[in-house]
C-alpha cells in the first residue's frame, strides 16, 4: 500500500496555496521516467523495497489491466527541507513524449503551472527539448532548467548548463544539476518546485470546470479520465456534463493517484485526479474537453477543444482474407482507447477487403500496426503511408484524397499538400549534408541558429509527404546518428503533384498507385517497375510492367514468358516424388494473388509496400 503520511491533507480539502502542479519535459532517453521514479521514492509514496521491483510490477499490472498506469498524474506529498511542517501537494503530470501527440502534450501542459526541463548532461539540448520548451512557453509555464545524469563520466555539466541557460534566459548557476539514477540533487529540485512554481489560481465558489488532459481505457473499470480542476468542485455521485458534446454521466468515482488510485469525496480548485463514469469508449471523454456539473454547471468551456485530425493514412489488409472480421474487431477495440484512430472499410482490387486507417503521424501508425500484429495475432499488409491531399478541379469542385488510387482524373486546377515546420539539431559539421537532404526533399530553409560553437538548430518547411518516407533514417545516416528531428504541422501549400499508376499486363494495380511530385515521378516509376520485375516470377505469357501518369507510360520492364515445369528435374519414374512436387506447387499457388491475369506472390506486395520504400520508421522524430 502507498505510504501516505497521515498529515497529508485530504483531496478536495487541500488549500490551493499548498498545491503545485508540474510536469517534466525532456528529449527521449534524457531520464524523465527515472527522475519520476526517484521522486516517488523520495516523497515516500512508493516504498524503498517496492521501488526496486517496481518496473516489473508496473509492467504486470499494465498487461493485466490493459491500462498504462505509468503515472498520468501522481500526487506527491512534499515538505520542503527547510520547513518540515508545511506539507505541499505536488501533482506530477505525465506528458506523452512524442510530436504525433502534440495536442495531448499541450493539454497536459495546460494542466500545470510549471515544468522541469530535463536535459542529459552528456548529450545537451536535442530537438524535442526545444519542441517541448516552446509548447511550455506557449502555455506560460514557469520553467525549471535541470541537467540530469551528472554522475556520468561523459557529462559536461558546465558546457551544457551554459547552453541551457542561454536557451531559457537564466544564469548558468540557476541550472540545477542532478542524477536521477543516484538521487543526487532530487530533493533540492523538489524544493525548487515548491518555491518557484506558482500555486493554482481558481474560483472556489464558481460552477465546476475541470480540464481533461488524459483518458485511458481500463478493461475492468471502463474509461478512467484524468482531470485538473480549474474552478469550483466536482463531487462523488453528482451528474457531470462533458461540455463539447453535452453528454451527461454519473460520477461513480473520483479520486487521486498516489500512485495507486485513492478514491475521495471530491476534487477542488487546482487539484488533479481521476474520474470514473462507467463509459466504455474514450471518445466520450476526450482530451481537451471541459467537465462541469450537470446542475448549475458552467456555461463557458475552458480553452479550445480540438478533435484530433489524422495526418497520415495507410491501407491495412489482412494477409489472409478470412481474417477481415478479426481485423475489424481489433480496430474497434483499439479505438476504445484511442480517440485519434479513424478507419473505414476499403476494397482494393489487388489486396481484397481491408481498411483505410488515419493516424496522427508515423509513430502512431507504427504503434497501431504493431499492436494489431502482436496483440491480435493478425498478419497484415500495410500500403505505403500517404498524406491527405486537397484537389481543386477546374470546374471548382474539391476532392479530399486519402488514398492515391482515388486521385481524381480530369482537369485539375490545383493540388494542396500538408507541410510541416521541421527543426533539426546537429553538430555544425553536418550543416552541409543536412541542407542537401532537405533541399532534395523540397524543403525551404526558414533559419538557422547556433546553440553553441559546435551545435546548430536548422529550421525548414518541408512537405509532410517527404518526411513520411525514410527521412529520419537518411538524416541519421548522414549525421552519423547525431541529428535529432522534430516537426509540427503548419498548414498546406500548392504543389505540382501527379499520380503514378503501376500496370501489370495492362491492368492497374491500385495498391501501388502513388502521388508524387512531378519531378520525382519518373524516378519512382523506374524504381518500382524494376523492383516488381525482380519480385514477380515468370508467367506462362509475357508480362509488361508499366508505370504511367494518366495514359502516358513513363517506365517499362518486361517479364519474359516461361512455362514452369516443376517436374523437369525428375528424370526417373518415382511417382510419389512427382506427386509431392506437384502438391508443393499447388501450395505455392495459394499464396499468389491474381491481379488481372497475373499471379503476384504475397511477398511482392509486402516487399514493395513495406521495406525500404515506405516509412516504417516510427523512430521518425526522436
Ligand atoms: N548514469 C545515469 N543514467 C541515467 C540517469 N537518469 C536516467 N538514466 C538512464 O538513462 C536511460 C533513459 O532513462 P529513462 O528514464 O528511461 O528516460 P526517459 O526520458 O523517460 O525515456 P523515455 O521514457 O524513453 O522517453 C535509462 O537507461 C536510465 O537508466 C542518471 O542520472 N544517470
Amino acid at each position: 500500500m502507498p505510504a501516505i503520511p497521515s498529515h497529508v491533507p485530504e483531496p478536495s480539502r487541500t488549500d490551493p496555496s499548498l498545491i503545485r502542479n508540474f510536469c517534466i519535459i525532456a528529449h527521449i532517453d534524457h531520464g524523465k521516467s527515472t527522475l519520476a521514479d526517484r521522486m516517488l521514492q523520495l516523497t515516500g509514496v512508493v516504498e524503498q523495497r517496492q521501488m526496486r521491483a517496481q518496473y516489473l510490477d508496473r509492467m504486470d499490472i499494465e498487461r493485466e489491466r490493459g491500462i498504462t498506469i505509468k503515472s498520468q498524474a501522481v500526487r506527491l506529498p512534499w515538505a520542503p527541507t527547510h520547513d518540515k511542517t508545511d506539507t505541499h501537494i505536488l501533482n506530477m503530470i505525465d506528458t506523452p513524449g512524442h510530436v504525433d501527440f502534440t495536442y495531448e502534450v499541450s493539454r497536459s501542459l495546460a494542466a500545470c503551472e510549471g515544468t522541469i526541463l530535463l536535459v542529459d548532461a552528456a548529450q545537451g539540448i536535442e530537438a524535442q527539448t526545444l519542441a517541448n520548451l516552446y509548447l511550455a512557453m506557449e502555455n506560460d509555464l514557469t520553467i525549471i532548467p535541470v541537467l540530469n545524469k551528472i554522475d556520468l563520466p561523459a557529462a559536461q555539466p558546465e558546457k551544457f548548463a551554459e547552453e541551457l541557460a542561454n536557451l531559457v534566459g537564466c544564469a548558468p548557476d540557476d541550472v540545477l544539476k542532478v542524477s536521477a539514477k543516484t538521487g543526487l540533487g532530487v530533493d533540492v529540485l523538489l524544493d525548487k518546485v515548491v518555491a518557484e512554481v506558482p500555486p493554482p489560481v481558481g474560483v472556489k465558489d464558481a460552477p465546476a470546470r475541470a480540464m481533461i488532459f488524459d483518458s485511458v481505457y481500463d478493461s475492468y473499470r471502463g474509461v478512467v479520465t484524468y482531470v485538473r480542476v480549474i474552478d469550483g468542485q466536482l463531487n462523488k455521485r453528482e451528474r457531470i456534463r462533458m461540455m463539447s458534446t453535452g453528454a451527461t454521466h454519473e460520477l461513480l468515482e473520483i479520486g487521486t493517484n498516489s500512485p495507486e488510485m485513492l478514491s475521495a469525496d471530491g476534487l477542488g480548485v487546482g487539484e488533479v485526479g481521476y474520474l470514473i463514469t462507467g463509459v466504455k469508449d474514450v471518445r466520450q471523454s476526450k482530451v481537451g474537453d471541459t467537465v462541469t456539473s450537470q446542475h448549475k454547471g458552467a456555461t463557458d468551456a475552458l480553452g479550445g477543444y480540438k478533435d484530433p485530425r489524422p495526418m497520415v493514412f495507410s491501407g491495412l489488409y489482412p494477409l489472409d482474407g478470412s481474417d477481415y472480421p478479426e481485423l475489424r474487431e481489433a480496430l474497434d477495440k483499439l479505438q476504445l482507447n484511442d480517440a485519434a484512430l479513424v478507419y473505414e472499410p476499403e476494397t482494393s482490387a489487388a489486396l481484397g477487403f481491408g481498411f483505410r486507417v488515419g493516424f496522427l503521424g508515423l509513430l502512431h501508425l507504427d504503434v497501431i500496426r504493431e499492436r494489431l500484429e502482436r496483440e491480435f495475432g493478425l498478419d497484415l499488409i500495410a500500403t505505403a503511408p500517404n498524406v491527405v491531399y486537397r484537389v481543386i478541379m477546374e470546374d471548382g469542385t474539391e476532392h479530399t484524397v486519402t488514398n492515391p488510387s482515388e486521385f481524381p482524373e480530369g482537369k485539375i486546377n490545383e493540388v494542396y499538400e500538408p507541410v510541416v515546420r521541421a527543426t533539426i539539431l546537429a553538430p555544425t559539421e553536418f550543416i552541409g549534408s543536412i541542407m542537401e537532404l532537405c533541399q532534395t526533399r523540397r524543403g525551404t530553409l526558414l533559419g538557422m541558429d547556433y546553440l553553441s560553437e559546435d551545435r546548430v538548430e536548422i529550421r525548414y518547411t518541408l512537405p509532410l509527404a517527404e518526411i513520411v518516407f525514410d527521412f529520419f533514417d537518411q538524416l541519421k545516416s548522414k549525421t552519423r546518428g547525431y541529428a535529432s528531428l522534430d516537426y509540427e504541422p503548419t498548414g498546406e501549400q500548392t504543389s505540382s503533384l501527379v499520380k503514378v499508376d503501376i500496370l501489370l499486363h495492362g491492368d492497374k494495380v491500385d495498391a501501388f498507385s502513388a502521388i508524387t511530385h512531378k519531378d520525382a515521378a519518373y524516378a519512382y516509376g523506374v524504381r518500382l517497375v524494376a523492383k516488381l520485375r525482380e519480385l514477380i516470377p515468370r508467367q506462362a505469357f509475357e508480362v509488361p510492367i508499366q508505370a504511367a501518369i494518366g495514359s502516358r507510360v513513363i517506365a517499362r520492364e518486361t517479364i519474359r514468358a516461361i512455362r514452369k515445369d516443376v517436374l523437369a528435374k525428375c528424370y526417373g519414374g518415382d511417382i510419389s516424388r512427382k506427386r509431392k512436387l506437384l502438391e508443393k506447387q499447388k501450395e505455392g499457388k495459394k499464396r499468389m494473388k491474381m491481379v488481372g491475369s497475373v499471379e503476384v506472390p504475397q511477398e511482392a506486395f509486402i516487399a514493395v509496400l513495406s521495406s525500404d520504400d515506405s516509412a516504417g520508421s516510427g523512430k521518425g522524430k526522436k
